[in-house]
């Protein structure tokens, strides 16, 4: 490139870095005056007058305290829009774009050349000229999509064609063009291996200036309802999922807000990961959360199995647990509940004081004596109706008996106070700031009422009612909250009911293996434990039969590490979020929770959805490691094949064989020593969280973290974490400790080595004891270097 256009781009950046000064200096005068007004508008409430002694005094109060809210709120409003914007500008100064587009768009006439610059927001100055593009615009898309010449890109108007002349990438530090290069590749291989070359964070970066054309088509895609992303560990997928996001609130900002999009994540460190990208787009956080967290806040009475009971535990009834998290599964269970429209509903009594107030044969006979096009739901509901009338008809029975004559004669004088008083009503300390209160306060007065009666009779009457009512309270809500549904018997008789509504043969179970597993679940319900696929199973059924109409509001929902979801999971979540459009991201040869059956996961939950709404794409690049590490865990899979390393090289895996476990564990020590003398943050990944802590015993002294449970934050530094606590995580040196015959001795374990291995970005050790895995023996030696370790 000519010395004269280095100059010209500097020129141009220096431009653009005052026109954003001025925008600044702007913002700045704006938040000034957003500030005076308001405090303007504060002094307002001077001239509110509280009239509370008419009807419409009270009206008239409420309405200019309203008046003067709004007020308040609108100024507020501008001030935090000003303050935003001087944020964004103070962003923007830093870097104000990252790359550069010509192109003759087809669809002018005249096809004038247009210049684009491209960087994480848009900037137009006062009269309108656009300086920054931002990279979610149509236009931007030219720049991820193709190299030079003709390219597609889509708009809101359709498709469109340009034909790109130049594509140039920057690095500007401190408002000066670092290094500025011309490519005519989508984004250039220098570009991304500078990006990849760098060390591991406890935090994942935003990739926003090197997004690859396979990934731009999962940012920008808009038309699924399903968007199923198969890829390679390392190929990006969660790092364009969170770009999509931001993308999305882009898009159809105004209509979407971030609050809308949840995403289902592996664990919590990965939300902890994960959870400054969308901050570092200037976006808002999205909501994050695990499905254990999911379904074990909607069953707070239950211990529900946790990430590492599930895996430690994993397979121990493995037909039986692909049965519980089938679709044939989740079909059952509809056809099962549908059957409840005729009959089986269990209930229990509504006891009060002792005895059935209302029975469960009473209870069941009003639910069933609906007609049969009533749905569950309506069912219900109408017998709540019923049942709550049946309570208000009982207050006048009870009001007669002893126990309520007793009470009353044995009321201390606070609580005949608390009675008869209509209580005194709290209004704000020093505010008055609700039409609500000031209409309770003006028909209460001040303090308590004092309240008096006609005779002794009138006041007994009184207490009496204000007794029973207080006393049927709970039972009131117990029928509100559809409490006296036994949905813990209504699950046994599912489970024990469950050979009518599906096949178990085909699942390989036979009668008496599935009656002894029904005998072990009650025994388990008992003391109130759910295994994951129980879990979902429970809330299913409990939804069904309340008619819980799901989460409505919810507009995206985000799906990663898919392969270790059941598909009645799957199921269960497209039931629980039907608005949302579904994005999942997945590798199968990541499965370590569901084994072999995730194979067929992408097609059970395609089949969810109309054909014409599901779209696929298959991620094969990977970006995480060096090449020696991808080549390496690649030939650990049966059909790795297709999984294409990046070009950045490395050292090769080493093997680090010892004779014994004292050998092994000085070995660990060197390479912790050797991997911070070389600055590479490590992970010492152990199969089970119980090898990870004896691990951490025997490291006592050194400095590491034991990264025991998900809650946990990643520390800098060197950790030690069990294998299902790293998925999703990378660092930039992986030691995979007990990588030997005896802990990785066979096929199923597989995948799990292949998730560890590919945490790794920059140097992968393996440390054994005894003989080597037969997973690793396997490989040609080119792949990894075999060394022996004594004592
Ligand atoms: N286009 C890109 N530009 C720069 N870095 C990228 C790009 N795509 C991916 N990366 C980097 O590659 C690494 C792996 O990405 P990511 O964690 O998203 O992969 P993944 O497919 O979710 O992996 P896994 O299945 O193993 O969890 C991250 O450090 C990410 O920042």
């Amino acid at each position: 490139m000519s010395n004269e256009q280095k100059v010209r781009e500097q020129e141009y950046l220096d431009q653009t870095l005052k026109q954003i000064d001025l925008a600044q200096l702007e913002a700045q005068e704006e938040i000034k005056k957003s500030k005076g007004s308001l405090s303007d508008v504060a002094a307002g409430w001077d001239d509110v007058r509280v009239k509370t002694s008419t009807y419409s005094g009270i009206v008239e109060t409420a309405m200019s305290i309203r008046q003067q809210q709004q007020a308040i709120q609108e100024r507020q409003s501008a001030k935090s829009r000003a303050e935003d914007r001087y944020q964004t500008l103070a962003k923007q100064k830093e870097k104000p774009y990252f790359a550069r587009i010509d192109f003759l768009d087809n669809a002018e006439e005249n096809r004038e050349k247009e210049t684009v610059y491209i960087g994480l927001a848009s900037f137009a100055d006062d009269d309108g000229r656009f300086w920054v593009y931002d990279w979610r615009t149509p236009v931007a898309s030219i720049y991820y999509d193709g190299g030079l010449g003709k390219v597609d890109y889509m708009t809101p108007a359709g498709k469109q064609q340009a034909e790109v002349t130049l594509k140039r990438q920057f690095e500007i530090e401190d408002g000066v063009i670092v290094t500025l290069f011309d490519t005519e590749e989508a984004i250039g291989d220098q570009m991304l291996l500078n990006a990849l070359s760098g060390e591991s964070t406890t935090k994942m970066k935003s990739i926003v200036t090197t997004i690859q054309k396979e990934q731009n088509k999962i940012i920008r895609n808009t038309d699924a309802d399903l968007l199923f992303v198969q890829g390679a560990a390392g190929s990006g997928k969660t790092a364009a999922i969170m770009q999509r996001v931001a993308y999305l609130l882009y898009r159809y900002r105004g209509k979407l807000n971030s609050g809308q999009v949840v995403m289902f994540s592996p664990n919590q460190l990965f939300n902890d990961y994960v959870d400054q990208v969308l901050p570092e787009l200037g976006e808002q956080n999205l909501v994050q959360l695990t499905f254990y967290q999911y379904a074990s806040h909607r069953l707070p009475h239950f211990e529900v199995q946790t990430l590492e009971d599930r895996f430690e535990t994993n397979n121990q009834n493995e037909k039986i647990e692909r049965m519980l998290g089938s679709l044939d599964m989740f079909r059952a269970v509809q056809a099962y509940a549908k059957d409840l429209n005729q009959a089986g509903l269990k209930v229990r009594n509504l006891n009060f004081r002792g005895e059935a107030l209302l029975s469960k044969e009473k209870i069941q006979s009003i639910y069933y004596q609906y007609n049969d096009n009533y749905k569950l739901s309506q069912r219900l509901e109408a017998t709540q109706e019923s049942l709550i009338r049946s309570l208000r008809s009982q207050v006048g029975v009870q009001m007669k008996k002893e126990w309520v004559e007793l009470a009353i004669e044995n009321l201390s004088k606070q609580e005949y106070d608390e009675l008869v008083g209509a209580g005194q009503v709290r209004i704000g300390d020093d505010e008055i700031n609700d039409a609500g209160d000031l209409t309770r306060r003006h028909q209460l007065g001040d303090g308590p009422k004092e309240r008096t009666f006609a005779s002794d009779q009138q006041e007994r009457q009184f207490l009496a009612k204000k007794i029973v009512t207080q006393a049927l309270r709970p039972l009131a809500k117990r029928v509100r909250r559809a409490g006296f549904i036994n949905i813990n018997a209504q699950f046994v008789d599912l489970l024990r009911a469950l050979p009518k509504y599906l096949s178990l043969s085909d699942f390989a179970i036979s009668e008496s293996e599935w009656t002894a597993y029904v005998e072990d679940f009650i025994q388990s319900l008992k003391e109130k434990k759910l295994s994951l696929p129980t879990t979902t199973i429970y809330l299913y059924l409990y939804d069904l039969i309340t008619g819980k109409h799901g989460q409505r509001e919810i507009r995206y929902l985000f799906i990663d590490e898919i392969q270790d979801y059941t598909p009645f999971q799957l199921a269960f979540l497209k039931f629980s979020f039907p608005n949302a459009k579904f994005t999942v991201l997945g590798d199968l040869n990541q499965a370590i929770f569901t084994q072999d059956w995730a194979s067929s996961l992408e097609d059970d939950f395609a089949s969810l959805f109309p054909s014409d709404k599901v779209d696929f794409v298959e991620l094969t690049q990977t970006y995480r490691s060096t090449k020696q590490i991808t080549d390496f865990s690649k030939g650990l899979l049966k059909d790795g094949k297709t999984i294409e390393a990046f070009n950045r090289n490395g050292d090769v895996p080493v093997m680090k064989l010892a004779d014994n476990d004292e050998a092994a564990l000085k070995a660990l020590k060197a390479q912790l020593i050797q991997n911070d003398d070389d600055n590479e943050q490590t992970a010492v990944i152990t199969r089970t969280l119980a090898e990870a802590k004896a691990l951490a015993k025997e490291l006592e002294d050194e400095k590491i973290t034991l990264i025991r449970s998900e809650n946990q934050r990643l520390a800098p530094g060197a950790v030690i974490l069990p294998s299902y606590l790293a998925k999703g995580l990378e660092f930039d040196a992986v030691i995979v400790w007990q990588a030997d015959a005896k802990h990785y001795p066979s096929d199923e374990l597989r995948r799990l080595l292949y998730t560890v291995t590919s945490r790794a970005m920059h140097r992968l050790t393996l440390l054994g004891v005894g003989a080597q895995s037969p997973l690793i023996e396997q490989l040609p030696d080119s792949l990894y270097r075999l060394e022996t370790v004594h004592d």
